[in-house]
């Protein structure tokens, strides 16, 4: 991402991945929106009543039915900017290596990285701008950065519980629950399949089926949310053990696995699974492999346990049994770093 000042009194937005560009004259920004100008950027808000000038903003854009998906998150970069930087015209230009809507948090990186350059080219944090490479944040930073990122997943999904942005902002793993964080480390490497189904999915309406859900089978539901949430205090501790000796470690991947196993069962007792989800479950079983939907569900991206003593023969015949569905296929570690600025990257 990148800013700049040199402009015509406009305030741009410029998402790479998608080949789009947006613009409004800032003056105009500011009638429509002149009550955030007193927002103080230290204390992250969400935009209440000026919700409707938000979208107004964006309906004016005229965005292409095709790709009106995106039309929440130009409303949440309009919030951010806005409240974080005021009304200064700009350039922001957005890029990023996810996948969009698929289950990996492309919201929520989106979210932390705008929220984090923007609160980083602010007097609020003390990154050093004349510093060369990558830094990262203060304690205190991070929670302001990820409170506004927050604030940005809320105007793309309604009511995220915030554990995307969280993850984004601290990198590694974190026991969530409630807004509680408790950042974790495992002791053993894991390594999961990402297979990508290419099938298209709504963070939004997903989250908000499995309420409505919840609202008529009341019991049944809190059953099931009270299921997940073992899994995850079991999960969590069992990651967390002393690393196994190598004996272990396949005792070690095997409880992981029934956990994922069991997990899935619950994510399709609650609605999200998919077709294109039981696919990938069913062909990655042929090889006696265990996966679990990631992110919202409902198409999107499946998560395959990869053992440490899996042939490099069968990961790739089940690579290729899953490739020749039409699905994309990635190889990647769990845990990596959360948020960091870079002040002199070149486009
Ligand atoms: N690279 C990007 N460029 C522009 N908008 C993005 C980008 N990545 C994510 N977004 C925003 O996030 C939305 C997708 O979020 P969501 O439906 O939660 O899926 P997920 O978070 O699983 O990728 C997009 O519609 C868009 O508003
Ligand atoms: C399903 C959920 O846990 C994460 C949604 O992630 P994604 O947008 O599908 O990548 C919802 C939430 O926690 O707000
Ligand atoms: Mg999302």
């Amino acid at each position: 991402m990148d800013l700049d000042s040199e402009n015509d009194g406009n305030l741009k937005l410029q998402l790479k991945d998608l080949s789009l560009q947006f613009s409004w004259p800032i003056e105009k920004v500011k009638e429509v929106l002149g009550e955030s100008n007193n927002v103080d950027c230290s204390k992250p808000i969400s935009p209440g009543s000026l919700s409707s000038k938000l979208q107004a903003l964006v309906e004016e854009l005229n965005i292409p039915e095709a790709k009106i998906g995106l039309a929440s998150g130009v409303e949440a970069f309009l919030w951010l900017y806005t409240c974080i930087q005021g009304f200064k015209p700009a350039t922001v230009i957005f890029a990023s290596e996810l996948p969009i809507g698929s289950g990996l948090g492309s919201s929520a990186a989106y979210c932390v990285a705008l929220s984090g350059a923007l609160l980083a080219l602010s007097s609020s944090v003390k990154v050093d701008v004349s510093q060369q490479g990558w830094q990262g944040f203060e304690d205190d930073e991070l929670t302001l950065l990820n409170n506004w990122a927050f604030e940005g997943e809320k105007i793309i999904h309604g009511r995220p519980s915030g554990i995307d942005n969280t993850v984004s902002t601290y990198g590694n793993m974190i026991k969530f629950k409630s807004g509680n964080l408790t950042r974790i480390t495992s002791s053993l490497p894991l390594r999961m399949l990402i297979t990508n189904t290419k099938v298209g999915r709504n963070t939004k309406a997903l989250v908000a089926g499995v309420s409505e859900r919840a609202k008529r089978h009341h019991d049944v539901m809190t059953s099931v949310f009270s299921a997940v949430d073992s899994i995850s205090n079991e999960l969590s501790e069992i990651i967390q053990s002393p690393a196994p000796n190598d004996l272990a470690v396949t005792e070690f991947e095997e409880k992981v696995g029934e956990l994922m196993e069991m997990n899935q069962g619950l994510l399709q007792c609650m609605g999200v699974s998919h077709a294109s989800i039981e696919t990938v479950l069913r062909t990655t079983l042929k090889y006696k492999l265990t996966s679990k939907l990631t992110g919202a569900g409902g198409g999107g991206c499946v998560l395959t346990l990869l053992p440490t003593l899996l042939s490099a023969n069968v990961v790739d015949k089940v690579i290729a049994e899953l490739e020749s569905c039409g699905f994309q296929c990635l190889i990647a570690g769990i845990g990596g770093k959360g948020v960091q600025v870079c002040f002199n990257i070149s486009s």
